[in-house]
């Protein structure tokens, strides 16, 4: 039934002008149309086809990827896109490629820490990609700990050089994407040593291939390291090993922004601090805490559009079964995870002003936003790539049996996803950053220094230490200022609490390691509340459209009374609420999920996705699920044949052995 759309009488049900609600979630009208444009353009394309790639074996799918990627970056030439609609078409490409660390790692690692010649040098070549770059960093040995990298870049003051070396087994790089079969260049980590003298770790750029015949350097071995999690998936990507013997590479390819090695092989540091060593990793953060609301939206899309079409029980009188959707159970796992998906969003947004603010202080010598910065984007990269990873597989449950059909979308889209909460920093040791940023603020509360930023509410510290919370019915849940002192006080009391039981170990290290879990709580509950804010502050700002403001307010009272009564625990345990209050919130939460409910299509319409970039029949636009299941099942290479491959060599003797010892 072509044209049909099964989801019409849902759409009907809604209380708000969506095409308004579009422009919100894209961030603004541009935003909407170059989106709406670059989707289009590579839903249209054939060779972006992508729901083949869950069937291909591993060279298949990755040279397939190769011919993806290098015709989009022929189109983003021909059609001469601006970066902004380069970024948009390859995220709509939905599909991880070298092109992403080179675009998104190498290059930004050259600007970040590059002097100006240096920029000059090597920026022409990567951005008209005649040279392809990876990021090395993590060894075999260590990832997370980047103080302990064993690679070593001996400055050799005969021949004006660097000798990179991997001295040990584990000091071979290991996962840099890109790297395994297609860089010809890298950002490569190493301990600087000079004159037998270590200074600690710094970035130099390494050739890798030759740009005549893709072959290895000498001295250089690098291979791919293999199959990883799910099919397709991840896959795409060349994650690579590398090797290095006594590789010499000039003195210029140091990045040099943060310390320079003379002509005759002595340090100078500038006055910029050494942390900006890792200023990449801050701005992949910061883009994957904006990406992590499109992978949980995209998920939620999928589950909300099944779970209108899905009918299970209920059925009297011979009409129609209770859609799925209806149930109270569905609504407090997915609507939850809708609300999520727009609060990152806004989260994503102010990140992304806060990384810009940053940056234009760096370019300026204005270091002191620079620890807030690095919580920040460490904490909410933490806190968010978590709930969206945990928020696709509860899709996945929400959508029953058929989620786990690939056809669903759902499982490779979180075999891609679930990594994000490893790279750019395992999610437990950044929130343990922001530990410490919590432990400083607080120890240095009454220094005079009025701490600032997402931090500043610490500054009231002794009225959010005694307050109480005044809800008497569950309408009070409602007002933003109940909520917002909630967050507070819980987030203010958990730190304290932690730097109060730090103050009595004598070794503060000792402490901080011993108290780690509950420090990891703290800190959730401080970027918990950073969310929230910046929901509310969302609010705070002229949006119109007909009803849009007013799903936002319900979908931030979602969000926020969710958190409440997940972590009531942490609400009751540091006295601010009562058990009776925490009831009431949940009776709040109850009635806002009625109010979501006739809008729940039209909020995942909002999100403009099509039926290519979704790829899942359980979520397609027009909601006509069981045919396409129907069909798609026929497409199975499985059932190109009605006797599978085996048959005479397996089965047939097995059917045969069993008729043996049945007649025995
Ligand atoms: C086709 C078309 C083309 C289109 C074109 C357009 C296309 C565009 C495409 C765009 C695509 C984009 C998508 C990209 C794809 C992504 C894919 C994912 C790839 C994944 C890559 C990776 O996976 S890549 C490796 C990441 N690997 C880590 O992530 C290691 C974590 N490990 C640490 O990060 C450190 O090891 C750790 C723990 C801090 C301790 O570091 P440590 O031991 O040195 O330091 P301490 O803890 O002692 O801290 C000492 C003091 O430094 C402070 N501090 C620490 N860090 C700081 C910091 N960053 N900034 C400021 N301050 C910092 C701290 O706050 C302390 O401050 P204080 O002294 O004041 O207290
Ligand atoms: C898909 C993918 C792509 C990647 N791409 C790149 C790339 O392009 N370039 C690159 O350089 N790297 C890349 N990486 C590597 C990645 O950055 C690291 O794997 C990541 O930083 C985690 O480090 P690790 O593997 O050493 O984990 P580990 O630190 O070994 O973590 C193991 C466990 O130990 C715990 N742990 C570790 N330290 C502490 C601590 N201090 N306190 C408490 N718990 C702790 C962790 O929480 C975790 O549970 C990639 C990784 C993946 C999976």
């Amino acid at each position: 039934m072509e044209g049909v759309d099964y989801l019409a009488d849902e759409r009907k049900k809604t209380e708000f002008d969506v095409e308004e609600m579009k422009i919100v979630w894209a961030g603004s009208r541009h935003t909407f149309e170059v989106s709406d444009r670059m989707a289009k353009l590579v839903a249209n394309d054939p060779v972006f086809r992508k729901d083949d790639r869950v069937m291909l074996a591993r060279k298949d799918l990755f040279k397939n990827t190769l011919r993806k990627a290098t015709y989009a970056w022929k189109r983003i030439n021909e059609l001469r896109l601006s970066e902004e609609e380069a970024s948009k078409l390859r995220s709509f490409v939905d599909e991880p490629a070298f092109t992403d660390l080179h675009w998104g790692m190498f290059v930004p690692a050259i600007k970040g820490q590059g002097t100006d010649e240096q920029q000059k040098k090597w920026l022409p070549l990567a951005y008209k990609m005649q040279i392809i770059g990876c990021y090395a960093q993590t060894e075999l040995g260590h990832g997370s700990n980047v103080q302990g990298l064993e690679t070593t870049a001996t400055f050799d003051p005969q021949t004006d050089e660097f000798v990179i070396h991997s001295p040990t087994l584990t000091s071979s790089k290991w996962w840099p994407g890109g790297l395994g079969k297609v860089s010809t260049h890298g950002v490569v980590y190493a301990r600087l040593i000079l004159d037998g003298q270590e200074h600690g770790i710094h970035g130099f750029i390494v050739q890798l291939r030759s740009l005549e015949d893709h072959r290895p350097l000498p001295g250089i071995t690098v291979a791919d390291i293999g199959m990883k999690f799910g099919s397709g998936a991840y896959n795409t990507m060349d994650n690579g090993l590398l090797r290095f013997d006594h590789v010499r590479i000039p003195r210029d390819q140091m990045l040099m922004r943060v310390s320079q090695v003379t002509r005759d092989g002595k340090i100078v540091q500038s006055d910029v601090p050494r942390q900006l060593v890792y200023g990449t990793m801050v701005y992949v953060r910061q883009t994957i805490v904006q990406d992590a609301s499109i992978a949980l939206s995209r998920a939620v899309c999928i589950a909300t559009r099944y779970s209108a079409v899905r009918r299970q029980f209920g059925s009297s009188n011979g009409g129609p079964e209770t859609q799925v959707i209806d149930y109270k159970t569905q609504q407090s796992r997915l609507f939850p995870l809708l609300a999520s998906a727009y609060a990152f969003r806004f989260v994503g947004e102010w990140l992304k002003w806060l990384y810009t603010d940053v940056t234009q202080r760096l370019q300026a010598n204005d270091f002191s936003t620079l620890p807030e910065a690095h919580a920040c984007t460490a904490g909410l990269k933490s806190l968010t790539t978590s709930v969206t990873a945990d928020g696709i597989e509860e899709s996945r449950k929400l959508c029953g049996g058929h989620g786990y059909l690939a056809s669903s979308g759902l499982p490779e889209l979180f075999a891609v996803y679930v990594p994000a909460c490893t790279y750019e920093g395992d999610n437990t040791v950044l929130m343990l950053q922001v530990a410490r940023f919590l432990m400083k603020t607080v120890s240095q509360l009454g220094s005079g220094k009025p701490p600032v930023g997402t931090i500043s509410y610490m500054g009231r510290i002794e009225q959010l230490m005694q307050c109480r919370c005044a809800v008497k019915k569950a309408g009070d849940w409602l007002n933003p200022n109940a909520v917002l002192e909630a967050f507070e006080a819980r987030a203010a009391r958990m730190s304290v609490s932690c730097a109060q039981k730090l103050s009595k170990f004598s070794n503060p290290e000792e402490g901080f390691a011993e108290l780690s879990a509950d420090l990891v709580e703290a800190a959730v509950a401080h970027c918990q509340l950073i969310v929230v804010s910046k929901f509310f502050e969302k609010l705070q700002q002229d949006i119109p459209g007909k009803g849009v403001k007013r799903q936002l307010e319900v979908l931030c009272g979602v969000y926020s009374l969710h958190l409440l009564h997940k972590h009531q625990g942490d609400f009751l345990a540091t006295s601010y609420i009562t058990p009776k209050q925490a009831s009431l919130a949940n009776d709040q939460l109850r009635e806002l999920y009625s109010q979501v409910r006739p809008n729940a299509i039209a909020l995942v319409d909002a999100f403009n996705y099509t039926d290519h970039y979704l790829g899942s029949i359980l979520g397609c636009y027009d909601g006509n699920v069981y045919p396409k299941l129907y069909e798609a099942a026929w497409r199975d290479p499985l059932n190109d044949s009605v006797i599978p491959d085996g048959y005479e060599q397996y089965i047939r003797p097995l059917l045969k052995q069993q008729l043996r010892v049945a007649k025995l």
